[in-house]
């Protein structure tokens, strides 16, 4: 489902944030990924959808590679993952539905098939009653639900997301883990990096930890692992 292999990325100012990155992940697996401040996590998200290319090496998802694929190609490789961000990024002048309808839109899917699939994902995200407020009218939480039904409502085999509760409260978060259950149940193949250690020791899944851009632990039930780094403030 994703593999990555033998994935090195320098950024052009000479970081070199990922040393050699082996992967394997299945269809329908939770993976958490993990690992202190400045470790190479998000870089290694980016990589997986192609917001950054790696310098060497290959990412295959779903069978296509995310390296090999042309410039032009890469908007349709995208639409096989959905991405949720730590800080929502939601369109303010949309409603709810129109936040989530959007990605359907550009894919010129017609207005039936839109209201039906935008109105099962805001049900899916516990969200169906607010679909005409407009962001700044939710909660932190009730915005991270719609941005996480605007990533899925198009039914990608992949969700990235990258600290999605590292803006909430610790009970929100665990709702938005919730959410991320039910979307795993329904075979989504869900990448997660956080520094969230209690979810990570609670809700056990695959840990994979990162370290100096390499993977240092790849445990199938794992643990955090990290004390200095709790919940940091994020630094981007
Ligand atoms: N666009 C960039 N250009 C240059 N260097 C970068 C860029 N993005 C990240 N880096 C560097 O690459 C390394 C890995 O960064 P990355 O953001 O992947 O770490 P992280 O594990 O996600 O950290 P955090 O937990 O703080 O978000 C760091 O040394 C960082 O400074």
């Amino acid at each position: 489902m994703i593999e990555m292999i033998d994935v090195w990325k320098t950024y052009p100012n000479g970081v070199m944030a990922l040393n050699g990155i082996d992967v394997h992940i299945e269809k329908g697996d939770f993976v958490y990924v993990v690992g202190p401040s400045g470790a190479g996590k998000s870089t290694f998200i980016k990589c997986m959808f192609r917001q950054e290319k790696p310098t060497k090496g290959d990412i295959i998802i779903n069978g296509k590679s995310l390296t090999k694929v042309k410039e032009r190609k890469i908007p349709y490789v995208r639409r096989q993952i959905g991405v949720v961000f730590q800080d929502f990024k939601l369109l303010p002048k949309l409603s709810v539905y129109e936040n989530v309808a959007f990605a359907l839109e550009v894919i010129e899917q017609s207005p039936k098939v839109i209201r039906r699939e935008v109105m099962e994902t805001l049900e899916l995200v516990g969200l169906k009653n607010k679909a005409r407020f407009l962001p700044d009218e939710l909660s932190g939480g009730e915005q991270q639900r719609v941005s996480i039904a605007r990533s899925i409502v198009n039914k990608p085999p992949v969700l990235i997301a990258d600290e999605p509760t590292g803006n909430l409260d610790p009970d929100t978060a665990w709702g938005i883990m919730e959410v991320f259950e039910e979307i795993t149940n329904r075979g989504t193949t869900v990448v997660m990096a956080t520094h969230n250690k209690e979810i990570v020791n609670t809700i056990k899944k695959r840990v994979i930890a990162i370290e100096g851009g390499r993977i240092v632990r790849d445990e199938k039930r794992g643990v955090y692992g990290y004390e200095e780094d709790a919940n940091p403030i994020s630094t981007h």
